[in-house]
């Protein structure tokens, strides 16, 4: 497993501190984020692969400063939004999955090859030659995650991922992330998702005022919530 260190860190924006000196170490395969609206996970999670950078302190995956070593921090760190819409940037699914290993220098069977087998894994491989934009709320997340698998990070980041799937197709999105090789590091408002996971982390205000195994988390934040 890969290790995710927060070392004393903040983060302002417009002054207002909205992560407030979190220092924590996952190593766990699956660690969840829970927390309020605006307390602080997005900003978290963000910080993993540099797309939001601390005012304060340091985040260190794997032994790499992330401020320092972005690229090859988001090597390591895949990263699936909310929104899969604003993941996608190629016209069809097969091509929105190669545009990830643009960089990549891999030949081309080896490009090819590896975008088939991000597609069979997250069962797409039947839509490889659709318009990606035609695709159902949870294909796209599904086609956001083959894009961010066929990279082969080591970690995946995921805010949200289910939140504006319905009732099916987030159950659908849940399992495939479930059976990921990689750590996951999930940000979700469906506490069910996280029910199986190694750890749970409570935000509020920007602070971490819970870490425990699931059922204990869960439990302490419907309390907070409630
Ligand atoms: N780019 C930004 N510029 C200014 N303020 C921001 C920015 N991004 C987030 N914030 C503010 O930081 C605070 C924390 O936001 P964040 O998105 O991390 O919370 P969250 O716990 O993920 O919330 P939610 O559950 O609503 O997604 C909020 O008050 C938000 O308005």
């Amino acid at each position: 497993m890969s290790e995710i260190v927060f070392e004393g860190v903040s983060h302002r924006f417009d002054q207002v501190l909205v992560v407030d000196d979190v220092s924590l170490v996952l190593r766990e395969r699956r660690v969840g984020i829970v927390g309020a609206n605006g307390s602080g996970k997005s900003t978290l999670a963000r910080m993993i692969n540099g797309l939001v950078t601390p005012t304060a302190g340091r985040v260190r995956v794997d032994g790499l400063d992330v401020a320092r070593n972005g690229r090859d921090v988001r090597r390591r760190v895949g990263f699936v939004f909310t929104n899969a819409d604003n993941q996608i940037v190629m016209p069809t699914v097969r091509e929105d999955v190669a545009f990830t290993l643009r960089r990549h220098r891999l030949d081309r069977a080896d490009a090819e090859a590896r975008v088939d087998a991000a597609l069979e894994r997250v069962g797409l491989t039947a839509l490889a030659d659709r318009p990606a934009h035609r695709l159902s709320g949870g294909q796209k997340q599904l086609l956001a995650l083959a894009s961010v698998l066929v990279a082969e990070p080591a970690i995946v980041v995921a805010d949200e991922p289910t939140t504006l799937l319905d009732a099916r197709n987030a159950r659908r999105v849940a399992e495939h992330f479930a059976t990921l090789d990689q750590q996951l590091i999930v940000v979700s408002h469906q506490l069910e998702l996280l029910e199986d996971f190694d750890r749970v982390i409570v935000m509020d205000e920007g602070r971490v005022v819970v870490d425990d195994v699931p059922t204990a988390a869960l439990d302490a934040y419907r309390a907070l919530i409630a």
